[in-house]
């Protein structure tokens, strides 16, 4: 996700015309990053980052309509009051023509903000359907999420595809705000918090340890109701203080997935994103891979909510300056690794999980070998073939059933950078169908060699 601040970083301590800085959404789906713009102090800040607060990041999920940027900007509002956090309002982070004229947000949005005791980046995620692959996108990088499930509705179908999602992306951990409390009476809002917790073990995560705070989202921006407005807020924090997190893996070679891309007049390209693992340091060598290209580049500077890094820790949301390559020839879902590192490919053998009618809203279809299907990874989605299995032995066309798991062999359209371990949803129109995890990938060149044969059998 973009570092807040990306233009401090660029600009060198020049004034610069903000019209000028672009931004590229990388493909259809896409996510708002909130810059500070008036704040021309902030230009000119050189500042080094302290990690004196480990940096967290979250974000809200659930239903459409339950209270998510409601909860956001009352987030902002409560920090904002104790230094921790400029106040970004509801318009300020459903800011987009279409989003402001139908009342629901589209683009993931991430605000910064910081406790006595962490410093978070936050993605607000929508809740519409027709929106989920930005919700995906948003929760990608996020160590835990705030699900918010309005007292007036509780659990809705949303409410258990997010949660599916969250926890086939990696999220861990959960904090629930139950929202709306001003608009329901107790007994509703118990059947509610009782509804929650059996939910949240059946999507495998652990419902009577998370925590779950009570209030008003609404209440606490417009200072109302303290104990269900800013004093629900009050707790809400408290528990993201003290989620756990996990680990960051500072040992291995760098991976940073881009998530955007931003082009700084007169001083060249930035790649925003959230690194997956290791570290970088300025001037190291870099190759960038994805949708079939690699180029090679070198970090010159890096930064993260408006403050000069010395490194990039995994788990940091980061935006760094490079060399050599234009805004054009990069895309989200290109990923940056030390060059030597890693490679691209476009085999990889999946364990396979299809969801059955019962599992959320989505159609009970099988995955079948020798179809195209479109799967999606954290930020991107590439056309896939299924190849029978063992195909030069029996040429048995195999099948995951809904409800059923399996492994597959898959052969992308082109070659992306992808890892063991990787996770990624099958997704038919609307639906989520099934989910994925990368348990081996191989060479391209036997990915061509699969493809080939393909298609020589149709011939
Ligand atoms: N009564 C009441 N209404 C609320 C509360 N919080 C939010 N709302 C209202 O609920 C509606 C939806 O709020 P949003 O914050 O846009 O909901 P959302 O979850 O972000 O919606 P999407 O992003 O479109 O999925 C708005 O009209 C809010 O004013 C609350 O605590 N009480
Ligand atoms: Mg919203």
């Amino acid at each position: 996700m973009a570092a807040v601040g990306l233009r401090t970083l660029l600009t060198g301590g020049r004034r610069i015309n903000p019209l000028k800085v672009s931004t590229i959404p990388a493909c259809s789906v896409s996510c708002n990053f909130i810059f500070s713009t008036n704040t021309s102090q902030r230009w000119y800040a050189k500042e080094a980052h302290s990690r004196e607060r480990m940096h967290v990041n979250i974000g809200t999920i659930g239903h459409v309509d339950h209270g998510k940027t409601t909860l956001t900007a009352a987030i902002t509002k409560y920090l904002s009051e104790k230094g921790g956090a400029k106040f970004y309002s509801y318009d300020q982070i459903d800011k987009a023509p279409e989003e402001k004229a139908r009342g629901i947000t589209i683009n993931a949005t991430s605000v910064g903000y910081e406790t006595d005791h962490r410093h978070f980046s936050h993605v607000d995620c929508p809740g519409h359907e027709d929106y989920i692959k930005n919700m995906i996108i948003g929760t990608s990088s996020m160590d835990a999420a705030i699900l918010v499930v309005a007292a007036t509705d509780g659990t809705m179908p949303q409410t258990r595809e997010h949660l599916l999602l969250a926890k086939q992306i990696g999220v861990q951990n959960l904090v629930v705000y139950i929202n709306k409390a001003d608009a329901a009476d107790e007994e509703m809002i118990e059947l509610v918090e009782m509804e929650i917790r059996e939910v949240l073990d059946k999507y495998g995560f652990n419902g009577d340890e998370t925590p779950i705070v009570i209030g008003s989202a609404l209440c606490a921006l417009e200072d109302k109701e303290p104990k269900i407005g800013s004093e629900s807020i009050e707790k809400l924090v408290e528990a993201l203080d003290n989620v756990p997190c996990p680990d960051r893996d500072l040992s291995s070679p760098p991976v940073f997935p881009i998530d955007t891309v931003h082009s700084i007049a007169g001083r060249g390209t930035v790649i925003t994103g959230c690194l997956k693992q290791g570290t970088l340091k300025k001037g190291d060598a870099l190759e960038i891979s994805g949708f079939g290209k690699s180029m090679k580049t070198t970090v010159t500077s890096m930064e993260m909510f408006h403050k000069i890094l010395d490194r990039v820790e995994a788990g940091d949301q980061a935006g760094l300056l490079i060399k050599n390559l234009k805004r054009e020839d990069l895309r989200r879902g290109m990923v940056a690794v030390k060059s030597g590192t890693f490679k691209p490919t476009r085999g990889i053998v999946a364990t396979i999980f299809m969801l059955s009618k019962k599992e959320v809203t989505g159609r009970a279809v099988p995955l079948v070998s020798g179809k195209d299907v479109s799967i999606l990874f954290k930020t991107w989605s590439v056309n896939t073939r299924c190849p029978a299995d063992d195909e030069s032995e029996d040429g048995a066309a195999k099948m995951v059933m809904p409800g059923e798991q399996g492994s597959m062999k898959m052969v992308l359209r082109v070659p992306m950078m992808i890892m063991k371990g990787d996770r990624f949803t099958i997704r038919m129109g609307k639906s989520t169908v099934g989910t994925g995890m990368v348990t081996d990938v191989y060479d391209v060149a036997v990915a061509d060699d699969l493809f080939v044969k393909k298609k020589a059998k149709r011939a």
